[in-house]
């Protein structure tokens, strides 16, 4: 079927579900039908879309931990370790990478494994092979909302399962599952199966059911400048409003420098509303969450409590709905439940010291919000034009043409030619912005800022600039100086 931005019929979509449905025996236990029934009992208390309106109201941000184990009754035991002794306002279940990639016969190998060595031998929860019935006992057995995070391009019997189960929130999308995770997924069947997704959740809502959908803003985590990072989110948005989502939270992840940080939220919630006004989709509610640094991290656990400590006043003083919580043992690897929980202690530490206060908006932050608006603009007018209107097929040409380029994706799919750097403060700009399409007026801003810090560290412009900026935060610091 030729891909279009535009919502799927109930007969593609009860077309396409025969066959979603076929692709792991857990699949045949799904029934629409009693799911909505199953849906309706949920309390508010435990519905992640309601939870999320509550916060946006109240003005506070909420905490979220990563966090996924292989067996049910150890990932039970894990969310509600980190719900009572991190204090988690929201739970996760993060999904293991090889139902990630759809190869639920491995997840059979891992469960059957980590049973005889009683240890996870999966790096996240295998949520397909579970099935509803195991999902169901995670959700019943915790007392906050549930949402899947992952990384996969076809979701789609991942989204039929969890949210039959109970869990009201999904992350990921076309492009941000897609272009940061995997190789050889073109975008145009990444951008369809993620309509799938999205229409399931706009079917439910027409039963009633409220469910949020999150686009994953930080994409690779690494040097993604700003509007880049904040198009893929707007993108993912319309898209998944097109397919009747009424509740959406766009994000962003944390590039270090504050007043860039907390521009790209406000530019981000701004942005973002305007264009679904603009075409119509009036009834979205619409949040924001900011995830703490996904580059590298210290070794050093206090260290990592900086870090960790640093996301945190970043999303309360931009008035980001959510956070997203890092944990002392990032450098190492998956954390124990205790360090999980300690990340979220602290986070919850200074979003609670923070609480009601905002970022004051200085003329610094005035003049970025312009540049990244207008950074912004360019490429979604681009993405518009190449599409002749429709969204979809703008976006697959976007890619083609490195319109659309995410630094450092693995993605055949994705051009490559743009390469960003931290200018002498920080933030993340263009070094080069290979077919990006931006006024001359903003290479040449890009490009000035990164000459201030060729001037300050006495070294011309460079790709080194940005090699030294990967490193950077591992090392203990923002900016990659010379050594
Ligand atoms: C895009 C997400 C990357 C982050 O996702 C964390 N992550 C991945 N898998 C798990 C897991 N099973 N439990 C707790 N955290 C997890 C990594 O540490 C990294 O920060």
């Amino acid at each position: 079927m030729k891909l279009r931005n535009k919502r799927l019929s109930d007969g593609e979509f009860f077309e396409m579900r025969k066959d979603v449905l076929s692709h792991w025996p857990t699949g045949k236990d799904v029934d629409l039908k009693e799911a909505v029934d199953y849906l309706k009992k949920v309390p508010d208390e435990k519905n992640f879309a309601k939870k999320l309106k509550k916060a946006k109201e109240e003005g506070i941000t909420l905490a979220q931990p990563r966090a996924g184990v292989a067996l049910i009754d150890k990932h039970i035991e894990l969310l509600n370790y980190l719900s009572k002794e991190g204090g988690a306002d929201l739970l996760p279940s993060t999904i293991d990478s090889y139902t990630r990639q759809n190869r639920y016969d491995e997840c059979e190998v891992g469960i059957k494994e980590s049973i005889k060595n009683n240890r996870s031998l999966l790096n996240g929860f295998p949520a397909v092979n579970h099935g509803v019935k195991g999902c169901r006992e995670v959700f019943e057995s915790v007392d906050k909302p549930v949402q899947a995070r992952h990384g996969t391009p076809d979701s789609r019997l991942l989204a039929e399962i969890i949210h039959a189960s109970g869990w009201t929130s999904n992350e990921g999308g076309g492009i941000s599952y897609n272009i940061p995770y995997a190789k050889g997924v073109s975008v145009e069947k990444s951008l369809s199966d993620w309509q799938y997704c999205d229409r399931l959740v706009g079917f439910y809502g027409e039963q009633g059911i409220e469910i949020n959908r999150e686009p994953f803003g930080p994409l690779t985590g690494t040097l993604v400048p700003p509007s880049m990072a904040i198009v893929t989110g707007i993108i993912e948005a319309l898209l998944a409003a097109e397919q009747g989502v009424k509740s959406i939270t766009v994000g962003f992840g944390q590039c270090g420098n504050m007043v860039q940080d907390v521009t790209a939220i406000k530019v981000l919630e701004e942005m973002t509303e305007k264009y679904l006004k603009l075409y119509g989709y009036d009834d979205v509610y619409l949040t924001t969450v900011f995830h703490q640094w996904m580059g590298g991290f210290p070794e050093d656990e206090a260290k990592a409590f900086g870090v960790i400590s640093f996301g945190s006043a970043t999303a309360a003083l931009s008035g980001a709905t959510k956070v997203i919580v890092k944990t002392p043992h990032e450098a190492i690897g998956i954390p124990t439940k205790e360090a999980n929980a300690a990340g979220i202690r602290a986070t919850k530490m200074v979003l609670s010291m923070l609480e009601g206060q905002r970022m004051p908006i200085s003329k610094e932050i005035e003049a970025e919000m312009e540049v990244v608006k207008a950074e912004t603009a360019c490429i979604m007018d681009k993405t518009f034009e190449l599409g002749k209107g429709d969204l979809a097929v703008g976006t697959v040409k976007a890619f083609e043409l490195g319109v659309i380029d995410i630094p450092f994706a693995p993605s055949k799919y994705n051009c490559g030619k743009m390469m960003p750097a931290r200018d002498n403060d920080g933030a993340v700009r263009y070094l080069m912005a290979g077919n990006v399409p931006f006024t001359k007026e903003l290479i040449d801003f890009s490009r000035e800022k990164l000459e201030e810090r060729a001037r300050y560290e006495n070294r011309k412009v460079s790709f080194q600039m940005t090699v030294d900026d990967i490193f950077a935060v591992g090392k203990g610091r923002l900016i990659g100086r010379p050594e």
